[in-house]
């Protein structure tokens, strides 16, 4: 294959044009970026006295442990706490355990920040120690503090204590615990616990260290955020509602979830804006848009208040103090400047409710256009099905297919008409190998690691977004993250358990393209429509020298020969990046480095060849002389 690239760019390539789609799916924020250790902390949305409102928790050496609904409560948003009764003529320690998001990381290295509030529900004489200790599975002790409590604190109170392991654990069957004299014979509530290791960049309420660093490599533009379907709710009330998940964790009140699972929403709107910040993202926020999943629109008539609630979450994230209370609530909380925000996307996969997004949208896109005339909305239905007025600036497109789907349609955006519009590739994965069933199970063609067959599918997909980037300005791969033992949706970029994390073959595609996205785009030869082998060329001019970057996805098994002929001369020497594995390679938690990407100097000039292998991700970068 002769490939001749041309001298002059096309387009400039968008700095936002690879970036993360997050929503908490598959405990990917509660017990994956989030880095609270403790599942079930505050008994948020549980019902007392079941089973259920125990979960993650175990009762230690005969304490009689029930959530109940506290008369006392610590806040009205955490209306639950844990009583733990301690019958008479107990001995040694006793109380409770919390056994964490399937387990707990205990590294010896770390300290950890626990606290709790408590509250003797009846006062008594009481004086002495709560012991709080982080435990393996089996009881041995890994760390432990003492801190005093007192039987006259009939109100919630908290206590906060520093746990310094003097033992790494051998594994994450570990568990927090909160222990007093059994001789005591006491009743003591407990609510709001927390415990958390260090975090990234040592933020307050952050994010877990080995996930935040390994997305940082990904060099992500953006941060689409809250959702995918996690910002819908099953029903209207359990929709994500912006300002419960602000301020004091002690006032969040957590919903449940669109994935099964109670979200705590200790990871609100302003943890997500300053996690934007800390890795240089821009933010792109959907506002809910008066659809549930399970099926309700809210009537046009009854929109108004849902409006006026993304007019506040807006003005959360950019309005003046001065102007607005959500703005003012923003500085309260230490943030006086707005965030950076110029994407708000109308709802997600409106497609499944087209027929009242037509009005939806129309009253939410020129009500926020009126408040936020500087704002670019994004639409969620099929592009120009229905036909919405006003007419999008930007639609959000959402793609799941096989490997060889991604590769045939490498063209999809060389046909769309170049009419103004803007379109955000909001969600895409190769996530089957089955024509027939995409969405099956592993046992019908489901991937549940990427496959160097997906990633290099992906990849020949990635590199048609790039042609197309004068009209794609953005793409994100989805789901991002997933825990092992918590996972209602694969393949997924990154795997993680307790204690560690896999980069996948795609998270490898994605840092591949995040990091070499260059500036300007230089057409060359078009690749066969329909065929296995892509390319893309971009110049880099940000630097000095320039640079060319060429990204070359091989989707067949068998090694392609490239020349390249260039307008112009470049170094004699180049460097290539190249992922490549057998087709159903993948790396996983067992394996993580099975396969990963390998860089080697190599032949270049202006006119040179390069043998591409089979199911492969290759970056070339030259250096224009
Ligand atoms: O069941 S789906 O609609 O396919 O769910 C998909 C689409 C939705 O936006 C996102 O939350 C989810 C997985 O990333």
């Amino acid at each position: 294959t002769t490939v001749t690239v041309e001298a002059e760019a096309s387009h400039p390539i968008p700095t936002t044009l690879w970036g993360f789609m997050y929503e908490d799916i598959s405990q990917s924020g509660d017990g994956g970026l989030y880095a609270e250790l403790l599942q079930n902390r505050a008994f948020q949305q549980v019902t007392p006295g079941t089973t259920d409102a125990l979960n993650a928790w175990e009762a230690v050496n005969g304490a009689q442990i029930a959530v109940v609904s506290d008369p006392n409560p610590v806040s009205n948003a955490l209306p639950n706490s844990l009583q733990v009764q301690i019958p008479s003529g107990s001995s040694g320690a006793v109380g409770v355990a919390n056994t964490g998001y399937f387990g707990i990381n205990v590294d010896s290295s770390s300290t950890y920040s626990a606290s709790f509030f408590y509250r003797f529900p009846t006062s008594s004489s009481f004086e002495g120690n709560a012991v709080v200790s982080l435990q393996t599975s089996n009881g041995d002790a890994l760390g432990s503090v003492e801190v005093p409590i007192s039987g006259s604190q009939t109100d919630f109170t908290q206590v906060t204590a520093k746990i310094t392991p003097t033992s790494s654990a051998s594994g994450t069957d570990n568990r927090f615990v909160v222990t007093v004299d059994g001789a005591a014979g006491e009743t003591v509530n407990f609510a709001m616990f927390s415990l958390f290791p260090p975090t990234f960049k040592d933020r307050a309420n952050g994010m877990r260290v080995d996930l935040a660093e390994a997305l940082a490599e990904m060099g992500p533009a953006f941060w689409r955020f809250p959702g995918g379907n996690n910002l819908e709710g099953q029903t209207v009330d359990t929709r994500w509602q912006w300002n419960n998940t602000v301020g004091s964790l002690t006032e969040r009140p957590g919903r449940l979830g669109d994935w099964g699972y109670i979200n705590t929403d200790g990871l609100g709107i302003l943890e997500y804006l300053e996690w934007c910040e800390d890795l240089d993202m821009v933010p792109i926020m959907a506002v809910w848009a008066g659809f549930a999943l399970g099926g309700t629109s809210v009537a046009e008539d009854d929109l108004g208040p849902y409006i006026q609630q993304a007019i506040d979450q807006i003005n959360f994230v950019i309005g003046d103090p001065a102007e607005s209370d959500a703005a003012a609530l923003r500085a309260s909380l230490g943030r006086t400047e707005p965030f950076a925000l110029e994407h708000v996307e109308i709802g997600n996969e409106d497609f499944v409710a087209s027929n009242t997004y037509t009005y939806r949208w129309t009253n939410f896109v020129n009500a926020l256009k009126a408040e936020f005339p500087q704002l670019r909305f994004l639409a969620t239905t099929n592009v120009n099905s229905p036909v919405l007025d006003p007419k999008p600036e930007e639609y959000d497109v959402h793609v799941y297919q096989t490997p060889s789907w991604f590769a045939d349609n490498s063209f999809m955006y060389d046909d769309f008409e170049r009419d103004g519009t803007l379109y955000f590739e909001g969600e895409y994965a190769a996530i089957s190998t089955n024509p027939n069933d995409i969405f099956g199970s592993p046992d019908d063609g489901r991937l549940v690691f990427p496959t160097m067959e997906s990633s290099s599918g992906e990849a020949a997909f990635m590199i048609g977004l790039e042609r197309n980037s004068d009209i794609v300005f953005a793409a994100a791969y989805a789901p991002l993250l997933n825990h092992i033992d918590g996972t209602q949706w694969t393949p997924n970029l990154i795997t993680f358990d307790s204690g560690s994390l896999v980069r996948s073959t795609s998270f490898h595609t994605q840092t591949l393209f995040g990091q070499n996205r260059g500036d300007e785009y230089l057409p060359s030869t078009l690749p066969t429509r329909g065929g296995t082998l892509y390319w893309g060329v971009v110049r880099k001019t940000s630097v000095t020298p320039n640079e060319i970057i060429i990204k070359i996805a091989n989707t067949a098994g068998t090694t392609e020969t490239l020349n390249f002929e260039l307008p112009f001369a470049v170094s004699s020497t180049g460097s290539a990046q190249v992922l490549t594995g057998a087709q159903t390679a993948s790396n996983t938690l067992d394996d993580p480095d099975a396969v990963t990407p390998q860089t080697s100097s190599i032949t270049a000039g202006q006119n040179f060849s390069y043998d591409a292998p089979g199911f492969s991700v290759n970056v070339l970068t030259l250096t224009v002389a």
